[in-house]
């Protein structure tokens, strides 16, 4: 569902609804339909997004003019569009049985204020927190002992299920009071698919639902959720349409299993608000409705309705083995993920680092990472937990984790193993000497590291701009350090290469002509003597302020040697500034998730963080004398990498 709908809007709805039932508009008739599957290329979000555009534009828009098959489908999306569909008939008295003990009685309602704000529910009494403390709400859910469950075969009763089933949080269900008999149920990425005892350990629950199945024409294992939803008398679920990856992968079907009287029940579903159409909700009735599109029910019938509402994925959907729950085991969900409690800290965090370099885009990229649903963000960006915030006085290797964890959530992360946190602190790729050691003390399992370059000639203009800026808060101009402000560039870029000079790091560079002695590169680079000369050139920067470093730090192939000796290299993922504009956000990123091991998602917000405004810096003489300067080290940097796509590391 998108943002929950303000109660007067419900209300309004629900009043409708209640108008078409008591101007007796009966039941329209089940539409006589060729049962036929709604294809999941019709369940593009937003639907009703590309309507508004006009099918015309839809027409272009979303055809492959190659593709003659698939423009026919988007032609007739006007009139054809199909929302729902009439799957077939099946006698439900099986089923009926089985659910009618209890399957009106009240649950208490929770109030929307709190699912409002909750994004994470735990099932079990103590663990009530979010991974994200500032989103997190207060639902308390008790837990039941085998002492709380007066009837066993009552399926609906809360306490049963969490001691004889699994006890599942759906918030926005659960705050319209909707009781449920969960069978089968997925994390949003259809990574686990959980079933249930009452599902995998009740040969009378799978008979009474296999004639749906038979008519649906799938076997069980396509099935990726499926429950028994009985909504109260007098409630509206308002107009919405589902989100989350599963839904574009799968089919949602719903069967009206018990209803009173199904004139009194307006289920509705549409591509637009103005067009909804009316499905009758008569028992047996199989329907599919393309849940992307928009639907809303009204219960405005006197008893509980009950239908069983299923989601099932297409044949070659490549699912992962299913998990067999235990009765009463219990489940740690958020919104977009479910772990299994006996999962509990089994990721240590951080699970990612960016470690720079500095001003190459890595506030972007940590931005965008913490978009993902399953990633949560630290509780800074930049923790510097392994710099300047790090703890001398700590010796013992548990305090200093300790220290550390402080700033992932670790406690409340542990909860939700499916989920990770890193953070972006662009220093740590210079201060490799510090951070290293503190980092295989530390976090002794496999992290993910990134690191973003960027053409090192821009990289220095954008760090000589921050710095000599005087925008800024008191204390970012104080961590930025004054040392620059009355310099040029110029200044500052044959000082910094001055101290390289003095410490041997670069011998084979001549400061003043701009003139490389090549052979003197060749045999000096990557050798010992150049690792002694960083070590002693590092050992004397000014760590605490960030007026230094304006050279070095875009020779990243001299930065990058100590991490992939240290750790292995396909820990890393180095990846240029420059593509998120060659390439787009989106694709940039897919290598992003692929490092993180996460399901692929498109982010919201591409916007390019932490962008500066200024003249160009380097006039043309200082271009190409740095370029002179940079050209064999980004050449090095190219053979590090060995990727193609660093063929063309920053050419002039
Ligand atoms: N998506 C995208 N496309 C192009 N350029 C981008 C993007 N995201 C960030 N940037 C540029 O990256 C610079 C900021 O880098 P950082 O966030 O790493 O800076 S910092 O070290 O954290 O201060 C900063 O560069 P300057 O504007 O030149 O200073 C940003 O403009």
């Amino acid at each position: 569902m998108t943002g929950p709908t303000p109660q007067d809007e419900i209300d309004r709805q629900h009043a409708q609804a209640n108008k078409l039932v008591e101007q007796s508009q009966p039941t329209p008739a089940v539409r006589v339909s060729d049962g036929k599957e709604i294809a999941l290329r019709y369940k593009t979000r937003p639907v009703d997004d590309l309507l508004a555009r006009g099918s015309a534009t839809l027409i272009e828009s979303a055809t492959n003019p190659q593709d003659d098959d698939d423009r026919e489908d988007w032609v007739v999306v006007d009139e054809h569009f199909p929302t729902w569909n009439t799957r077939g008939f099946v006698d439900v008295t099986a089923l009926q049985d089985l659910v009618r003990e209890g399957y009106n009685q009240t649950v208490p309602v929770i109030p929307m204020s709190v699912t409002k704000t909750t994004t994470t529910t735990a099932t079990e009494s103590t663990t009530t927190g979010s991974p994200n403390p500032s989103t997190s709400g207060s639902q308390k859910r008790k837990t039941f002992q085998a002492s709380d469950v007066k009837s066993i075969t009552n399926l609906w009763s809360e306490p049963n299920a969490a001691v004889h089933n699994v006890a599942i949080c759906r918030p926005s269900h659960d705050a319209w009071g909707i009781n449920k008999i969960v069978l089968v149920f997925c994390d949003d990425f259809l990574r686990d698919i959980y079933e249930l005892p009452w599902w995998h350990g009740r040969d009378d629950m799978r008979l009474a639902v296999q004639p749906i199945l038979d008519v649906l024409r799938i076997p069980p294992q396509r099935i990726v959720r499926m429950l028994l939803a009985s909504l109260p008398p007098g409630v509206t679920i308002p107009v919405h349409h589902d989100t989350g990856e599963w839904v574009r992968h799968t089919h949602r079907v719903h069967v009206p299993v018990l209803v009173q009287n199904p004139d009194r029940v307006v289920f509705q579903c549409g591509v637009a608000l103005d067009s909804l159409q009316r499905i009758p909700c008569t028992p047996g009735h199989v329907f599919e409705i393309n849940n992307q599109a928009k639907h809303a029910v009204s219960n405005c019938d006197t008893d509980h309705r009950v239908h069983l509402i299923l989601d099932y994925v297409d044949a070659d959907f490549p699912l992962l083995p299913r998990i067999l729950l235990r009765p009463g085991e219990k489940l740690l969900q958020t919104r977009r993920s479910i772990d299994r409690l006996e999962n509990r800290g089994s990721r240590p965090t951080p699970s990612f680092l960016i470690l720079g370099a500095q001003k190459a885009g890595t506030t972007s990229l940590y931005e965008y990472i913490v978009q993902h649903p399953l990633v949560v963000p630290a509780r800074r960006r930049e923790t510097h937990c392994l710099d300047w915030r790090w703890n001398d006085k700590l010796k013992s290797v548990k305090a200093q984790r300790a220290w550390c964890h402080k700033f992932y959530l670790t406690q409340e992360l542990s909860l939700h193993p499916s989920c990770l946190t890193g953070d972006s602190t662009p220093s740590y790729l210079l201060d490799s000497r510090r951070v290293i050691p503190r980092i295989r003390n530390i976090f002794d399992w496999p992290l993910k590291f990134f690191v973003m370059l960027r053409n090192p000639i821009r990289r220095a203009e954008s760090h000589f701009a921050m710095v000599t800026s005087s925008e800024g808060t008191p204390a970012q101009l104080k961590a930025r350090g004054s040392e620059w402000r009355n310099k040029t560039f110029r200044e500052v870029v044959h000082d910094d290469m001055r101290t390289m000079q003095t410490h041997g790091l670069i011998p084979y560079w001549n400061v003043d002509d701009g003139v490389l002695d090549i052979a003197c590169f060749d045999t000096f680079v990557g050798s010992p003597e150049e690792d002694a000369a960083y070590d002693r050139y590092l050992a004397q920067v000014p760590l605490h302020t960030g007026s230094h470093s304006l050279i070095s730090r875009g020779l990243y192939e001299l930065q990058l040697r100590p991490w992939f000796v240290a750790f292995d290299p396909a820990a890393f993922l180095v990846m240029k500034l420059e593509h998120f504009r060659e390439r787009g956000v989106t694709t940039a990123m897919e290598a992003v998730w692929k490092h993180l091991d996460l399901p692929c998602v498109s982010i919201q917000n591409e916007e390019a963080k932490n962008v500066r405004s200024y003249d160009p810096i380097a006039d043309d003489s200082m271009q190409v004398y740095l370029e002179r300067f940079y050209a064999p080290h980004n050449e090095r940097l190219v053979s590090l990498l060995g990727d193609d796509a660093w063929n063309q590391a920053w050419c002039p």
